[in-house]
């Protein structure tokens, strides 16, 4: 596990469609049809989340499920964070 300078955040986003940095974390607002289908999101996400032992902070309002990733441990953006960034896309594509 390796932490990123602010340019390899960047290069990393590329690769991450609605992605951006926020100061030691990498965010995104994901949009559903409506509140069931933000939930279902969430939890087919859960079990990947668990396998990876990395876990997002997410607010769910209505059908839009805000995401915010950084490794707790060292304060920073971590090839985790990134990681788990493109799992929870593929997670959502499959919606
Ligand atoms: C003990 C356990 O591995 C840790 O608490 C894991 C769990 N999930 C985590 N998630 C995130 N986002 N950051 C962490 O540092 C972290 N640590």
């Amino acid at each position: 596990m390796s932490t990123f300078t602010d340019d390899e955040i960047t290069a990393a986003l590329s690769d991450l469609p609605g992605w951006s940095a926020d100061g030691d974390a990498i965010t995104k607002t994901y949009e559903f049809a409506d509140f069931r289908a933000a939930l279902d999101f969430m939890n087919r996400a859960a079990g990947p989340i668990e396998e990876m032992d990395h876990h997002p902070e997410w607010t769910n309002v209505y059908n839009r499920v805000e995401v915010r990733l950084s490794s707790h441990d060292v304060g920073e953006v971590t090839s985790r964070d990134t990681r788990l960034a493109t799992v929870l896309e593929r997670v959502a594509d499959a919606s």
